[in-house]
């Protein structure tokens, strides 16, 4: 069984690569950075740690990888691959599609590939795969469009695992948090899938993916922006300092707040949730830097996002929004050089005014209260 799958970085190589490869697939990665790919064809093989006291070690194996700027070879191995996967962030998938659209057109062709191909995004988006589906799609002609509407399925997927930047001498190493979930929406697969250990699927995957984006990357973001704010370089430092985990617990209570209103969670239970996350954030074993946190914060305040998606769920049914609206604050103060998001992010701010800049990205009205709430904590910080 061979699987495909995009994006050989943190989580790919620590998490999906490592589920795979138990499950029994022969790995192939896919990625821009050629020394990466060098290093994967090169050994087969890496390791990946936990971060706990023992630091337990599993060494994946029956890997290889190929150039993700090679369109005929990314399609080749679409064209064979019994699984494809993705993680490379949501913004990337466009950049991806070409290659998985070639590899589509190959099965067809080949005719005798006519068995199911599950294509997963595994990106912190809501409908991350349809997403990709969609830019796919946009290159196909009528009769691969057929063609994949019969054998390929695209299912949403969430998937859960701290992995920090690495910072190792052997660059295929990788250090995780012990905490993993990967959830499948299997609705949207095929009839006869062959599950996978390690892989949770439900029949409804909305509930999954909103309350891990809405409480791991809300809390995670809020710690990110306004422990920068506040001078820190971590989480695990952020989060030490009272005053920022309280901003942190605040907006996961408003969150919190919608998620059991709107899927009917039992409130104890989602709070239990609340503090197991915040313990994953201490984890004293991992070493998480604010900017990798934060990093993209066009992205993280775009309106299906992780703070104004939930703070607009929220003003709707006249719950609380300050703590959310902190965190917007703090993400218009969060002003890295080298993230190209903060850096226009910035001169937005500089060039338009705050209000328009928040109105802009995360398509609130700049009379909307929230934003206005926003705008006023931004000016207070
Ligand atoms: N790190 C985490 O804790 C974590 C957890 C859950 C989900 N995610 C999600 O997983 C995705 C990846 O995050 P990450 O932390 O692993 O980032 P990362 O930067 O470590 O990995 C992304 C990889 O994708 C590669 N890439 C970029 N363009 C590509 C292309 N066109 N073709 C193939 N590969 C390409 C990069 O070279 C990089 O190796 C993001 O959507 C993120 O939100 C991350
Ligand atoms: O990957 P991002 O940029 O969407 O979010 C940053 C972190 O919150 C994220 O990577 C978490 O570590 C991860 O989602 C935990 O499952």
């Amino acid at each position: 069984m061979k699987a495909l799958h995009f994006g050989a970085g943190n989580i790919g190589r620590g998490f999906i690569g490592l589920i795979l490869s138990r499950a029994g697939y022969e790995v192939t990665f896919s990625d821009v950075n050629q020394e990466l790919v060098n290093a994967l064809r090169g050994r087969g093989e890496y390791t990946v740690e936990l971060a706990n006291e023992s630091k337990d070690q599993e060494t994946v194996t029956g890997v290889t990888a190929i150039n993700g700027r090679e369109l005929q070879t990314v399609a080749k191995a679409v064209a064979e691959a019994d699984l494809v996967t993705t993680a490379v962030g949501v913004g990337i998938l466009k950049h991806i599609a070409p290659g998985i659209a070639e590899g589509l057109e190959q099965r067809r062709r080949a005719g005798s590939i006519q068995k199911p191909l599950h294509i997963i995004a595994c990106e912190n988006a809501i409908g991350g795969s349809a997403q990709l589906k969609e830019h796919v799609y946009a290159l196909l002609d009528e009769q691969a469009r057929g063609f994949a509407d019969e054998y390929v399925y695209f299912p949403n997927s969430a998937v859960d695992r701290i992995v920090p930047i690495q910072n190792h001498e052997d660059m295929l190493h990788v250090q995780v948090e012990p905490f993993y979930e990967w959830v499948v929406d299997r609705s949207q697969m095929a009839p006869a899938f062959k599950p996978m250990d390690g892989v949770v699927y439900v029949d409804d995957l909305e509930p999954y993916i909103e309350r891990k984006l809405f409480t791991v990357n809300t809390g995670h973001c809020v710690a990110a922006y306004i422990g920068y704010v506040q001078g820190y370089d971590t989480i695990q430092k952020a989060i030490a300092d009272e005053k920022v985990k309280s901003v942190v617990y605040g907006a996961l209570q408003e969150t919190g707040q919608v998620l059991v209103k709107r899927f009917g969670f039992n409130p104890e239970e989602h709070e239990q949730y609340i503090v197991k996350i915040l313990g994953r954030f201490v984890n004293p074993y991992l070493t998480d830097e604010v900017t990798r946190v934060g990093r993209s914060p066009l992205r993280k305040l775009s309106p299906n996002d992780r703070l104004v998606r939930p703070a607009l769920l929220a003003y709707e049914e006249d719950m609380p929004v300050t703590h959310l609206a902190m965190g917007m604050a703090a993400a218009c103060k969060f002003d890295v050089s080298d993230d190209p998001e903060a850096v226009e992010l910035q001169s937005m701010i500089r060039e338009k005014g705050v209000e328009a800049a928040l109105s802009h990205y995360t398509g609130m009205d700049e009379n909307h209260p929230v934003l206005v709430e926003a705008v006023k904590q931004y000016k207070q910080m």
